[in-house]
């Protein structure tokens, strides 16, 4: 590049950062004052106020100098917020103000138009001129979608055309340009050469600067109520979504907030992996949470769920115990679209017959049977859905309730109960009924107030004569203590048995068959029943039977929804079933939905399938209301890690390393468990010698993490962090992992502790071997103490290197 050119952009970016600081200097003065007024109202909320309600006009005058005064403090509020972001922007700009710049003729004018690119838009005094464009907006498109040439980017009016004269990139630090160069490419692959080469990080971080053509095209879609997208390990599909969610938040500035969008994620862990991208782009984070979380929360303490990572480490580890085959046999039928038909219609049965209640009672005594329950319900028009029914019925006994609870008013325990209240006791009940007095008072003057207001008239009910109600109202104190769980577990659907209602599916194959219409049952259905019966009786769900459980909590006591929500993404996709996506769409009635994963990571055996032509998530929304983007380009891992990697997939031809060189992938057989462990050590010790600070030393299963972990600390003296399903930071440093924990995430160096035909030689295995083995960044290495798996095995022997002892 010229050397006039490097000066004119080194002027340019001076007089851009001259402005940057000139506003924030401008700025300070006011985001400083509005802080301190909005912190003095607040300071001054009570004190400023005269709380004098003895008269109607003064608790008037008292009613509305409070809403003016929150009024005014919600004002100030808004405004510092809004002022602080902009402040704040500036500020984030200020070190780096852009990465990009594209030259842009629109066709028809003669001018063509500079356009430089950062984190956020930056415009000149006179209000026009943009001196920054946010990464965002529509115009921004031409740098992630074109070569130099003909271009067109989409904007609310309309497709505009013309011609890309110049595509430059930048990498600014503290105000200096390091690096400058014009790209001929979409985005010039020096920029993301140099990216791509630098050393993991405990997090995630952002890829603004060289978002590519087919990632852009994810950020950006705003057109369909589903976007699938299928992407092998690397493409980008974490790093995407997350940009996306920004675009989102930009895009619908208006009408979106973050606490609007919601990302599933694997595992918590995870989630303080990705956590710092979107304030890195000066967004608030979305919500995160895991399935798992959501299941807990909604089963609540009365049942507890056993989490995905203890069913695959049983699936993983318990081959040949007895009930094994009949397990995967539950959990591939209990996640199937076949399961959730045979629910739907068990519902139908249930608006039938069949319903089962748990009685209420009461210092021993049955209040109401489940019996009367059951035939008040069927009693109810049949015609309703079965949850309005059951409401009805909850209506009805919040009814039956009250006149229990005012005739228990006379029953002789009350009466002794009141008798023997101690001093304290007597207290505190007089004290109750002191407040409600003081509320009931403070009531009558506000009611008084609004009907002043309002012009109305109203009888006559204040004179209430406390003093001769005081007994009374002790005893009915006394026993609506007594009654008040009882109706808050009514109101909670507690009379509701759903554990039995759940559990009597699984009777036999008839009875089945009778309530569910269903004709495929599993051939070891007795002895799944039998698991799902016994882990029942323990107040225990299997990880595959907490959704199908909630699903029928739901279709008896009516769907829990959640309309809030506006934008769901779930990461890992491959990883959930059928029945949860079915589930995830009940859930969020108004959410648009991203759904990211790879096929080639699916290890669970609920997985599902996200591109194939018959897969349940392109049915979810249907075909027209789908978006199905598929990414082939791997980023993560060297050229050499990714054709090793992409040969162990069936289907994996078309994945497509970046061209970024490195070592082939190291091959290492030792002779026993001793010599590998010291061999593993020495290898970690001359990665961390070159410098890589993040290696992970990968097993299939816990159990083994643990085992190795200990054996290594044997072998080397330092120990290395164990990483469980319990950890909830993500570290840079040397750790031992699962498999199934290290999903999502990187390292520069991964170590396969055991690639046996022992531990990866089934079929299922497969790709718990490739998941494990694309998690490198810079270098693989895999170990034996025996043979190799089949999978290593039937790769060409040019894709590897083998250590020679
Ligand atoms: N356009 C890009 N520019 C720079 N880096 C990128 C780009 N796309 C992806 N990467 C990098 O590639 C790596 C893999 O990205 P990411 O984790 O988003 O992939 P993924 O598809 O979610 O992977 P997996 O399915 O294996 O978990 C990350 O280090 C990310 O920063």
């Amino acid at each position: 590049m010229k050397a006039k050119d490097w000066r004119q952009e080194q002027e340019r970016l001076e007089s851009v950062r001259n402005k940057l600081q000139a506003r924030i200097a401008e700025l300070e003065p006011e985001v400083a004052g509005l802080r301190d007024q909005a912190a003095d109202i607040r300071k001054r909320f009570w004190e400023d106020l005269s709380i004098n309600t003895s008269t109607t006009e003064e608790f008037e005058d008292t009613f509305y100098s409070v809403q003016q005064q929150s009024a005014m403090l919600a004002e100030r509020e808004r405004s510092h917020k809004r002022l602080v972001q902009q402040w704040n922007g500036m500020k984030r700009l200020l070190p780096s103000p852009y990465f990009g710049r594209v030259d842009f003729q629109e066709a028809g004018l003669s001018a063509s138009e500079q356009v430089y690119i950062g984190v956020s838009s930056f415009v000149d005094n006179d209000g026009l001129d943009f001196l920054i464009y946010d990464w965002r907006s529509p115009i921004a498109s031409l740098y992630y979608d074109y070569p130099p040439g003909g271009a067109s980017y989409v904007t609310p009016a309309g497709e505009i055309e013309g011609m890309m004269t110049l595509k430059r990139q930048f990498q600014i630090q503290n105000g200096h340009i390091n690096t400058m160069f014009d790209a001929s490419e979409t985005i010039g692959d020096e920029l993301l050469q140099q990216v791509l080469s630098k050393e993991a990080d405990s997090q995630m971080k952002s890829i603004v600067a060289t978002i590519q053509k087919e990632q852009n095209a994810i950020i950006r879609n705003d057109k369909s109520r589903m976007l699938i997208v299928q992407g092998a390990a690397g493409s980008g599909k974490t790093s995407a979504a997350l940009q996306r969610v920004a675009y989102l938040l930009y895009r619908h500035r208006q009408s979106i907030r973050a606490d609007q969008i919601v990302l599933f994620s694997p595992n918590p862990m995870f989630g303080s992996y990705i956590s710092t991208v979107l304030p890195e782009l000066g967004e608030e984070n979305m919500q995160q949470t895991t399935f798992q979380e959501y299941l807990d929360h909604s089963l609540g303490s009365s049942l507890r769920s056993e989490d995905p990572f203890d069913q695959i480490e049983y699936i993983l580890t318990a081959q040949g115990e007895p009930g094994y085959e009949a397990r995967l046999q539950g959990v591939a039928y209990k996640t199937s679209e076949a399961f959730l038909k045979a629910l739907q219609n068990y519902g139908k049965w249930l608006g039938r017959e069949g319903m089962r209640f748990k009685d209420i009672s009461f210092r021993n005594r049955v209040l109401i049977t489940a019996e009367r329950m059951c035939a008040k319900m069927y009693d109810f028009d049949s015609s309703l859905p079965l949850f309005s029914r059951v409401v009805l019925l909850q209506e009805w006994l919040l009814d039956e309730m009250a006149s229990l609870e005012r005739k228990e008013r006379e029953a002789l325990w009350v009466q002794e109960e009141l008798n023997y209240l101690d001093n304290e006791q007597y207290a505190e009940v007089f004290d109750m009924l002191h407040k409600e007095r003081e509320l009931f008072d403070l009531s009558e003057q506000y009611a008084v107030v609004r009907e002043l207001m309002n012009n109305k008239r109203r009888g006559d009910e204040g004179d209430v004569d406390f003093a001769q109600r005081e007994e009374e109202m002790i005893l009915r104190s006394i026993v609506k203590k007594h009654f008040k769980p009882l109706r808050k577990s009514v109101r909670e659907f507690s009379f509701v048995d759903v554990k039995g209602i759940y559990g009597q599916l699984f009777g036999d194959e008839s009875s089945y068959r009778e309530k569910t219409n269903e004709s495929a049952i599993p051939p070891l259905w007795p002895e799944i029943c039998r698991q799902t019966k016994e882990m029942l009786s323990r107040n225990e769900l299997f990880h595959e039977d907490a959704t199908p459980y909630l699903f029928v909590k739901e279709l008896v006591e009516g769907v829990r929804t959640n309309t809030e929500i506006r934008h769901v993404f779930v990461d890992e996709g491959q990883d959930y079933s059928a029945f949860q996506y079915e589930y995830f769409k009940k859930l969020f009635p108004r959410a648009r939905m991203t759904v990211l994963g790879d096929f080639g990571q699916a290890i669970f055996i609920q997985a599902t399938n996200l591109e194939a032509s018959d897969s349940p998530l392109i049915r979810l929304f249907g075909q027209a209301d789908t978006s199905l983007v598929r990414l082939v380009r791997s980023y993560r891992s060297t050229r050499e890690i990714v054709e090793f990697t992409k040969s162990m997939l069936p289907g994996g031809e078309e994945i497509t390393p970046f061209e970024r060189g490195g070592q082939k992938p190291l091959l290492t057989r030792l002779n026993d468990e001793k010599k590998r462990d010291a061999q593993i050590m020495e290898d970690i010790a001359s990665l961390r010698a070159e410098g890589f600070a993040s290696i992970a030393v990968i097993t299939k299963t816990a159990a083994e993490s643990r085992k190795v972990q200990e054996s290594l600390r044997i072998h080397g003296g330092e120990a290395l962090q164990l990483i469980t399903k319990e950890t909830r930071e993500f570290e840079k440093g040397v750790m031992v992992i699962p498999v199934y924990l290290a999903k999502g995430v990187e390292f520069d160096g991964v170590l396969v502790y055991d690639a046996s035909p022992e531990a990866y030689g089934k079929d299922s295995e497969r790709k718990l071997l490739y998941t494990a083995c694309t998690r490198a960044m810079h270098r693989l290495h895999l170990y034996t103490t025996g043979g190799w798996s089949p999978f290593v095995q039937a790769l060409p022997a040019d894709l590897y290197e083998q250590a020679a002892f």
